[in-house]
């Protein structure tokens, strides 16, 4: 065999087999060709070369008529087609597994690729539900509750989760509390405290303030794993709340299935770090708006005190701090409108001007602490006795005034008037004292009496002193004709600051003598106003009203000045000395330069003072006791005698009596006129007499007139009398002739 023939038929058996393998492998069997081969195009590129080969031999053997044997003709043919077989059966085989290959890793990627996109999607939806929740959030910024509710319900949609709890940080630092909850059982959180160390997975974000993502909550030693179960969750997620750098609370949330991931966890700390700024804001709204309430609070508390305070001052204004009664102003206020409204109605107005008769006895007498009381107790009597609408008000010291509203006539105001009287004449018992008040009441009607309030408090108060005059104890009607003796009053007061000036006061005096011997033992000085050419005024007349105006003060000190003074000069003329009585009035008596005044006045005379007596009356020394024995006192250690005038017509306490450093009682001439007729009269002056002597006083019996008067008063051991039966007040000439007739008796 030739070498072209054995070349053929290795050819034509190399084909064979490679085709056959081919054949075989696309049959299913795992291609054994070197993985040289297994490139496409040089394999596809080798076919052609062989195949081509193969065709050009087969070509230009026909064309030549044979130029190579046909045995490596078909051999190179044949190996050319086994090639071209192999190759086209290995290309498919490569290519189907190739696209299978493609098409697993396409599967892959478009799996991958799916599972990104519904990652990325459910990110965006996340993000955007984040967005919704903390504008929710934002809105939701009232209150902490509120605020916190709003949290718990954007963690759970947020998430997804079947439990979402906000467990906030308590003051104390070692506890925290589920502040909201919902989902499943989250009743059974919500509210609850618990210690930090304890807390779980709340416990556990607490302490290392991280976000923490627990697919799978069992076995995992930071969880819970008895509540877990009892909770039915299995999956749990949970952020920090901050504020600066502290963790204050957290976000937390469970699932009962499918697992938390890292979108999930990614979200949540996205909503944890805007949830931490919200709360931050909101608890400072919260704080400021706390500071604006307790601010506001308080500035309503202090505007309220004002109003308080205001009203008080109001109150303060128009009313009496002692009796709480209006005062003054809101009298005459009240008044102004009953006026008005009588005008309107045709009705009529009382106006009652009351003075309590010797309430200034009592305030001296007892203090002003209990004429304080009793003035209340007036004042509750007052408005006990009147209607709701009529006003009672105190106008200062013991007057109070009331104003009667819609009256139909007098008539129901005298029976008013005789009301408040009664009212008033039960005893007020204050600390054991019983005392007796009377008021005199004067009255004025609108619009018969005045047109103003003025015009009406006018006539009110000079109907008052008429009461006053006519015994006290009652009430008087204005009347026009009154007017006319305040007008008097007036023109008297004139004429007497004149009559001091001019010298028209002139002193009488009235002796005084031991009854037994009828012996002249001295002269009262009694005042006398001796206008020119005209009557004289008695001293009774003008006295009263040099007291009411001050004016008693300078005619006091003219008349000590002129009996000292005449009294030396007797004395100086050669009479035998006798003692100067002299009356002090309790207004002279009161002035704190009374004493100093008889000093000057008995060093200016040159008068022994052991030859001037001193006369106050009975309620005069009882004003102001302690003030009263600390002046006579002063006289006293001067050598001046003292005697208590008018004694039986005030209130002496004998307690005070014997404390009073004086010398003589002189018994009042209204007891002393009826004393031979009168029981009453003649035990009290034999009680006065018993009473001086006991007290190692000189009694002086005032106004005697008879000898009967004389008899029962020496029967009852008086010494000493005065009275026109032995001899009136007279002009210093006359009573010269009772100073001869005693210095010639020797
Ligand atoms: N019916 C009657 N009356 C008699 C009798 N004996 C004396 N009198 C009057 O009794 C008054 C005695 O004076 P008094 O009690 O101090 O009462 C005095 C005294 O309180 C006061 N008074 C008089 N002069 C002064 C004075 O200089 N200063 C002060 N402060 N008061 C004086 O005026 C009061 C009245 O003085 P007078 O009118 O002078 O009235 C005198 C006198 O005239 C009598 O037998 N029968």
């Amino acid at each position: 065999m030739s070498v072209s023939t054995l070349l053929s038929v290795t050819q034509i058996l190399a084909g064979a087999a490679i085709m056959l393998y081919s054949i075989v492998r696309s049959l299913g069997i795992r291609s054994a060709v070197p993985g040289t081969l297994r490139g496409k195009w040089l394999t596809i590129i080798l076919l052609m070369v062989f195949f081509f080969f193969g065709y050009l031999l087969f070509v230009g053997n026909l064309v030549t008529g044979g130029l190579l044997p046909l045995e490596l003709v078909t051999g190179t043919i044949f190996m050319g087609g086994a090639f071209f077989v192999y190759g086209v059966i290995h290309i498919s085989d490569i290519s189907i597994h190739e696209i299978r290959k493609k098409s697993t890793a396409l599967e892959v990627e478009i799996a991958e690729r799916n599972v990104r996109d519904e990652q990325r999607l459910r990110h965006q939806a996340g993000l955007e539900q984040l967005d919704r929740c903390t504008r929710r959030l934002i809105a939701a910024a009232a209150d902490s509750p509120t605020f916190l509710e709003t949290l718990c319900s954007g963690l759970r949609e947020l998430v997804d989760a079947d439990l979402a709890l906000v467990p906030i940080g308590d003051h104390d630092g070692e506890t925290f509390t589920y502040q909201a909850a919902l989902g499943l059982h989250a009743e059974k959180v919500r509210r609850q405290s618990i210690p930090i160390h304890e807390g779980g997975l709340c416990g556990w974000v607490f302490q290392n303030g991280e976000t923490l993502c627990l697919p799978d909550l069992q076995g995992d030693c930071r969880v819970k794993q008895e509540l877990a179960q009892e909770l039915g969750v299995t999956t749990g997620l949970i952020a920090p709340l901050f504020q600066g750098d502290q963790v204050i609370g957290g976000l937390s949330a469970f699932r009962r299935q499918r697992p938390f991931d890292a979108t999930d966890a990614e979200l949540l700390t996205l909503f944890s770090q805007r949830a931490s700024i919200a709360y931050g804001n909101m608890k400072l709204l919260e704080s400021l708006e706390q500071r604006v309430a307790e601010r506001t609070a308080e500035l309503e508390e202090k505007n309220l005190q004002l109003q308080r305070n205001q009203s008080r001052l109001d109150h303060l204004a128009h009313h009496d701090p002692l009796t709480d009664l209006p005062n003054r102003l809101l009298c005459q206020d009240r008044l102004e409108h009953a006026m008005a409204k009588a005008r309107r109605s045709g009705h009529s107005v009382a106006l009652l001007f009351l003075d309590l008769d010797r309430f200034k006895k009592i305030n001296d007498s007892l203090g002003h602490a209990i004429g304080d009381r009793v003035l209340c107790e007036v004042a509750r009597r007052l408005r006990g006795s009147l209607r709701e609408s009529d006003t009672v008000a105190r106008m200062g010291g013991d007057e109070f005034v009331i104003v009667l509203e819609m009256l139909r006539d007098g008539q129901d105001v005298s029976g008013i008037a005789r009301k408040i009287l009664d009212q008033l004449a039960a005893p007020v018992v204050i600390e054991n004292h019983e005392m007796y008040l009377t008021t005199s009441i004067g009255i004025s009607l609108h619009p018969e009496d005045g047109a103003t309030i003025d015009d009406l408090m006018k006539a009110a108060d000079v109907a008052m002193y008429r009461a006053k005059d006519a015994g006290r104890n009652t009430f008087q009607f204005y009347r026009p004709e009154m007017n006319a003796r305040t007008h008097e009053l007036l023109l008297l007061e004139g004429r007497l600051r004149r009559a001091i000036d001019e010298g028209h006061l002139v002193l009488h005096y009235q002796p005084q003598f031991d009854l037994g011997s009828r012996r002249l033992v001295g002269f009262e000085a009694l005042l006398r106003w001796q206008p020119p050419g005209e009557p004289m005024i008695s001293p009774a007349d003008f006295i009263p009203l040099a007291e009411d105006s001050g004016l008693i003060v300078p005619i006091g000190e003219w008349v000590l000045r002129t009996a000292c003074a005449q009294n030396l000069a007797w004395q100086r003329q050669g009479f035998s000395p006798v003692r100067m009585a002299v009356n002090i009035s309790p207004r002279q008596f009161r002035q704190s330069s009374f004493i100093e005044t008889v000093d000057q006045v008995l060093r200016q005379s040159g008068l022994d003072s052991g030859w001037l007596e001193l006369e106050i009356t009975e309620s005069c020394a009882m004003e102001n006791v302690e003030a009263t024995i600390e002046s006579l006192a002063h006289l006293k250690k001067r050598g001046i005698h003292l005697a208590i005038d008018d004694f039986g017509t005030g209130f002496s306490s004998l307690n005070y009596l014997k404390r009073f450093p004086i010398s003589k009682l002189k018994i009042d001439r209204s007891f002393v006129r009826d004393i031979n007729h009168d029981p009453n009269d003649a035990a009290i002056a034999a009680s006065v007499i018993a009473l001086g002597r006991s007290m190692n006083l000189e009694v002086v019996a005032e106004g005697v007139e008879t000898e009967d008067q004389v008899a029962f008063l020496c029967s009852e051991g008086c010494r000493l009398g005065q009275g026109f039966l032995m001899g009136r007040p007279l002009p210093v000439d006359q009573a010269e002739k009772y100073l001869q007739a005693a210095s010639s008796a020797g």
